[in-house]
């Protein structure tokens, strides 16, 4: 009535909406959608408002040309419940998660902080070098890569978040752990019926999901009191906390020293903003750092050596570019030294996340006030997804979308070089697999050298094929939760590389 134009809505059902319509993979059913009604719909999602972007265009509006408008989150009900309501993923948009933010940017996430993880990611790649290895001369040649990355993937966060002298935390080993931490992401990653549709609250009681969550929400919570205790016991017991500004190679804090530090020294001055970051902060932040890092870590390697495997001339290309760099030396050892040179293997890391990005539909937004987007009107607390997946697939935007070619990076005439050195993502609204702007991903810098190092001692060390008398190509079909991996379990052959 007022001349506001409304995104145009699809058909729904009653009371459901739009909800049934989404399926298993609901980043497929919107592309399909968004193929009939355009880059910018009104979905209802249940009794959420939702609107769905589809577009280069529209995903620049909301995390760029208006990003504080569609800066906050919803709430989401498992997060409440596993992250204590605190966390900052899922935070509205306000003081609170301004903190957090503050924090992890400057402290947990900074260049400096990655870097001293250095020997941390080394450690874990020697270590899963040699679990391939073992893993293949016991298994016949065929190894378990969805064990061998989860297990270098949670290696680094946890040695990253909680410090590396005991990796069991209490747990009888790590093995436990990555079970525990599993299930954790698992249920992270369920929406429940009662956010879309009250009425049908009762069947996350039915179905066992609420007690699920309420016990899982407790044993994560004992781990990481323990850890926070076993830390501020260690601190008390060297006199002094270490001194926040340690320079260089000396300040091997892990994340939880580094809160407690940010802890003490706001308790010294009153806190930012007037919010302190107490004892829960801490357990939220280093909760949500794990369940952010690993899942979606892990996700895109095995995405990537998926596609590789695939795509044999491509996959031998990176090796050859990681074997010359490194050399053959007998006891030759893959560093971040070598980074730098590898920019084949940059382009399949790039390649992977526009076809695979690990969540395709990003983390869902809220506006905080009444918006326009591509001229449409949507009101203030209208949730948005954008479809991260379907924009890296938009025959619009891009050649033969929907292949896996490695030269769409390339700078013209000279297949050396990636076009931009570093994985300027946000610069290109074509492709956003860490969304972008106020809430885009603070954990890239710690993703990509972690990344980076995994393919290239996977590629280096080992030449990989699919197991004798099964399918010649990889089955690529998609499995959702917390994020978007491949359904089949990557079972490949490793032979060692010899010189
Ligand atoms: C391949 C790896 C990763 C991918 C694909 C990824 C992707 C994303 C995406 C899509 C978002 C939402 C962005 C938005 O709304 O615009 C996000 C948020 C976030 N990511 Fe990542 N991420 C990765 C790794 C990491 C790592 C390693 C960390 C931390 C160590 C991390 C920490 C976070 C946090 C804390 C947020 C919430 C930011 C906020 O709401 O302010 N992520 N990530």
């Amino acid at each position: 009535r007022d001349g506001r134009r409304l995104p145009p809505s699809p058909p729904g059902l009653p009371l459901l909406g739009h909800l049934p319509l989404l399926g298993p993979l609901p980043h497929r059913a919107l592309r399909a959608m968004a193929a009939t009604h355009g880059p910018v719909m009104l979905l209802r999602l249940g009794r959420v408002p939702t609107v769905v972007v589809s577009s280069a265009a529209a995903a620049q509006e909301v995390m760029k040309t208006r990003d504080l408008a569609f800066a906050s989150r919803p709430r989401v009900r498992m997060a409440e419940r596993l992250l204590y309501g605190r966390d900052m993923a899922f935070a509205p948009y306000g003081e609170r998660w301004r903190q957090a933010r503050r924090v992890a940017v400057l402290h947990l996430l900074s260049h400096r902080r990655v870097l001293s993880f250095r020997r941390v990611r080394e450690q874990e790649a020697a270590a899963m070098v040699d679990r391939v290895r073992r893993g293949a001369s016991s298994g016949g040649g065929a190894v378990n890569l969805n064990a061998v990355l989860i297990s270098y993937t949670n290696g680094i966060i946890s040695r990253a978040a909680f410090g590396g002298d005991d990796r069991s935390f209490g747990l009888d080993g790590g093995e436990k752990l990555a079970k525990v931490f599993a299930e954790f992401e698992e249920l992270l990653g369920t929406v429940t019926m009662g956010e879309f549709v009250p009425w049908l609250g009762w069947v996350d009681t039915l179905t066992g999901l609420d007690a699920r969550t309420a016990r899982m929400a407790e044993e994560m919570d004992a781990l990481v009191e323990r850890v926070v205790a076993d830390h501020r016991r260690r601190r008390r017991r060297r006199g002094v906390r270490r001194e926040a500004d340690a320079e260089g190679d000396d300040d091997h804090r892990d994340f939880v020293d580094v809160l407690l530090d940010v802890n003490e020294a706001e308790e010294q001055t009153g806190g930012g903003g007037g919010v302190l970051f107490d004892d829960v902060a801490i357990k939220a932040m280093v909760l949500v750092m794990f369940a952010a890092a690993t899942d979606t870590t892990y996700t895109a390697l095995v995405w990537a050596m998926a596609e590789l495997v695939n795509h044999t001339h491509e996959m031998r290309r990176v090796q050859d570019e990681v074997r010359s760099a490194v050399g053959d030396g007998d006891h030759a050892v893959v560093t971040e030294d070598h980074i730098d040179e590898l920019r084949y293997l940059k382009c399949v890391i790039k390649e992977t996340l526009r076809l695979h990005a690990p969540l395709p539909l990003l983390l869902p937004r809220e506006t905080t006030e009444d918006a326009e987007l591509l001229g449409y009107h949507v009101p203030a607390r209208t949730r948005v997804i954008v479809n991260a997946w379907a924009i890296a697939r938009d025959p619009a935007a891009w050649e033969r979308p929907e292949e896996f070619v490695l030269e769409r990076w390339f700078a013209a005439g000279d297949d050396r070089k990636t076009g931009d050195d570093d994985y300027m993502f946000a610069q290109d609204f074509r492709l956003v697999p860490f969304g972008a702007g106020r809430r885009g991903c603070p954990g890239v810098g710690f993703a990509l050298p972690s990344m980076e190092l995994a393919l290239a001692n996977l590629l280096y060390h080992f030449d990989w094929e699919l197991p004798a008398g099964g399918a010649s190509k990889l089955d690529m079909d998609e499995l959702n939760g917390l994020s978007v991996r491949l359904k089949a379990t990557l079972n490949l052959v490793a032979k060692q590389w010899s010189r």
